[in-house]
């Protein structure tokens, strides 16, 4: 069974397609990044799964179930971390918790819960209006995994944490994938997924323009991998060679190095042999992968174009007629019980 698989799944805003003819999977027990540039439609995709949001056309699967017409079941299942989660902040970080439970009928421990999401013991009956941006995220993890859910979902939950929050989301993820939890994860910066994600699909205007691992997206899209040679010898010496070597994009010699771009992977090893038969002596090597972030901006750039003609047909739909499910959307059920 798949955890999610949409089919041709389309959500239009008048004039605005926020979800254009979707076809993802997400396998089970993988974690999957959902990554793409503000506005790409990740939440919208995110609601409509969850059926917060009714697509135009197409259909998707949660867990088996479908998304429309079997929503109750899946909310059995699943656990979700919506963004810009928003706390009650005179209920504790316990009382957040025993209410998700209630809500869901479940018999979790609040505390292993709590203690799960790492959040530290001392804050647990303090009042949540208090905690910081990271220990926020930690209660509301707490509360995704009320009812030991079979898949995860997160909408940009990196979003507000510094460096050191950001790596104990990441561990977080990976001990819930562990456990054999399917982890869902939307973010717009690549950064963040990479780190923890074992595929990642990359969605721009609504579009799912990849799909694969970070290292097969490197490898696909190649890119401007920097290979630094530094020679005994004057390095200009061997600039003709390193220039002919197929897969070799630009040399550029320094006082004792030649800083080779690389736009074929498989051009690392013949770059070196051609040198060391011309007679270099090659006394280091360094080498630095295409940058995630210039991977994303590879993948994401050519229709960041439209980007601004869409924010203008987005403010004249702001006021778009919704649905009963689409007003639900990015509410929290739990949040509503609480604030009861
Ligand atoms: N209720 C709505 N009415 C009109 N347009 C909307 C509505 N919800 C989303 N959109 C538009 O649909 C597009 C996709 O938005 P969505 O929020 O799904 O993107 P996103 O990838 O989640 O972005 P972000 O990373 O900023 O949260 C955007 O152009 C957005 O303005």
């Amino acid at each position: 069974m798949t955890a999610i698989e949409t089919t041709a799944l389309t959500k239009q805003y008048g004039d605005v397609t926020a979800v254009d003819g979707l076809e993802l999977t997400v396998r089970e027990g993988e974690v999957f990044g959902f990554l793409g540039p503000n506005g790409a439609g990740k939440s919208t995709t995110i609601n409509m799964l969850l059926d917060f949001v009714r697509p135009t056309s197409g259909s998707a699967t949660v867990l088996g179930y479908d998304a429309q017409t079997e929503a109750d079941q899946i909310s059995e299942r699943v656990g979700i971390l919506p963004e810009g989660f928003d706390i009650y902040p005179r209920l504790t970080g316990r009382r957040h918790v025993e209410f998700a439970i209630e809500t869901k009928h479940a018999d979790d421990d609040p505390e292993e819960l709590l203690e799960r999401a790492g959040l530290d013991p001392d804050a647990w009956d303090r009042v949540a209006g208090g905690y910081s941006t990271g220990m926020r995220q930690r209660l509301a993890m707490a509360m995704a995994l009320v009812g030991d859910p079979d898949l995860l979902i997160m909408d940009e939950p990196s979003s507000g944490l510094d460096p050191h929050g950001i790596r104990e989301l990441q561990d977080l993820v990976r001990a819930e994938a562990d456990r054999g939890t399917t982890v869902f994860f939307s973010s717009h910066i690549l950064e963040h997924v990479d780190a923890v994600c074992d595929r990642i699909g990359v969605l721009t205007n609504g579009t799912l323009v990849a799909v694969d691992t970070i290292d097969g997206l490197r490898d696909s899209l190649g890119g401007d991998a920097t290979v630094t040679l530094t020679l005994a010898g004057a390095p200009d010496t061997y600039l003709e060679t390193a220039q002919s070597v197929a897969g070799i994009t630009e040399v550029t010699p320094t006082a004792r190095t030649l800083e080779c771009a690389v736009a074929e992977p498989a051009a690392k090893a013949p770059l070196i042999t051609a040198l060391d038969q011309a007679g270099a002596t090659i006394e280091d090597v360094q080498i630095s992968d295409v940058s995630l972030e210039s991977l994303f901006t590879q993948l994401t750039d050519e229709t960041a174009g439209t980007e601004s003609e869409k924010a203008d047909a987005d403010a004249d739909n702001e006021s778009d007629e919704q649905t009963p499910a689409e007003s639900d959307a990015q509410t929290e059920p739990v949040q509503a019980e609480a604030s009861e």
